[in-house]
């Protein structure tokens, strides 16, 4: 088990990368690249990594469903922190081709709805071609599989690629939101400024039933931030829900939701309570004025939680 050790989408220039990089402590910590996402929660999972960083969702293409999928099934992780980074996408080429030299682009797939306009009109003729991540596109481009990749401009140097062009993304100003997720553990103490993530399972189908678990919120005053139904893989119509709602475990109203929940709900995985990357607007809570303290919250997770990270 390597306790310093963080893994990412790789190869070296992804933007899973960079997310990483803005960690105060990544100075400090091997940063390992795999080939997946599910690579990089699999040795967090094995204990071969402290944690692991990865894409959650885009401000244009919405959830990674990958990683959303990670979260809801296999061993329970947690998420511990999260950084929102500003996307900009390049075309990326050997030096001296031109626009109409490229025939195929690569990228990663939740690269290809944030330019696909910027393609159509520049590049109708080219073949999209998936890859493992942008950064994996470019290492391609230079192998000469393909002739160009979108991937972000800080990549070309690593791959001795050239910016063909810059800022190719259709709509302004896209933002991913990547979490760092580690094995279950101490939740860290609250900043007064904290997100918590959790994941439902609905209660047997009636009408109302979405209604009574959004209840738990609502009747509590707690801000929800995020809802994102994945199918349980158990037949049509089967959903469980990611949500992100503002505050902390050790807020009384927080852990009450989720015991509220538990009690409606056949399965509530908690994600863990971790700071807030976003400035927002709402007032924060003052930091040191949670209901209840670090101690009392490890100890109504251990009570709550079955060793797994379940409730
Ligand atoms: O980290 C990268 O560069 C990736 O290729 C992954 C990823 C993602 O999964 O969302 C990261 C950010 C971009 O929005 C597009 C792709």
């Amino acid at each position: 088990m390597s306790a310093t050790r963080y893994t990412y989408l790789g190869p070296a220039g992804t933007f899973t990368e960079a997310a990483l990089r803005t960690l105060p402590e990544a100075g400090t910590r091997e940063l390992t690249p795999v080939a997946s996402v599910s690579a990089a929660l699999d040795a967090v999972r094995a204990g071969e990594a402290a944690g692991a960083m990865v894409a959650i969702e885009n401000s244009v293409d919405g959830a990674v469903t990958t990683t959303s999928d990670e979260l809801i099934n296999g061993s329970p992780l947690m998420i511990y922190r999260e950084v929102l980074l500003p996307i900009s996408f390049a075309v990326l080429v050997r030096p001296g081709t031109s626009l109409p030299d490229v025939k195929t682009v690569s990228g990663h797939p939740v690269a290809q709805p944030q330019v696909r306009h910027w393609l159509a009109a520049n590049l109708p003729d080219a073949q999209w071609e998936s890859a493992a991540s942008n950064a994996e596109a470019a290492r391609l481009v230079q192998d000469g599989r393909y002739d160009a990749a979108v991937a972000g401009a800080f990549a070309a140097e690593l791959y001795g690629l050239e910016v063909l062009s810059d800022e190719i993304h259709d709509v302004a100003s896209p933002t991913t939101r990547f979490v760092l997720a580690g094995r279950p553990g101490r939740v860290s103490s609250a900043t007064g400024w904290d997100k918590t993530s959790m994941v439902v399972w609905l209660p047997e189908d009636h009408p109302g039933a979405l209604l009574e678990l959004l209840q738990e919120f609502a009747v509590r005053g707690i801000n929800l931030m995020r809802i994102e139904s994945r199918p349980t893989g158990e037949g049509m119509g089967n959903y469980c829900f990611l949500i992100d709602c503002e505050g902390h475990l050790s807020e009384r109203r927080v852990s009450e939701a989720l015991m509220g929940l538990k009690r409606i709900c056949p399965q509530v995985r908690f994600l863990g309570s971790y700071p807030r990357a976003d400035q927002g607007t709402s007032a924060p809570l003052r930091a040191g004025t949670s209901d209840l303290d670090f101690a009392n919250a490890a100890d109504w997770l251990s009570r709550c939680l079955d060793g797994r990270g379940e409730l």
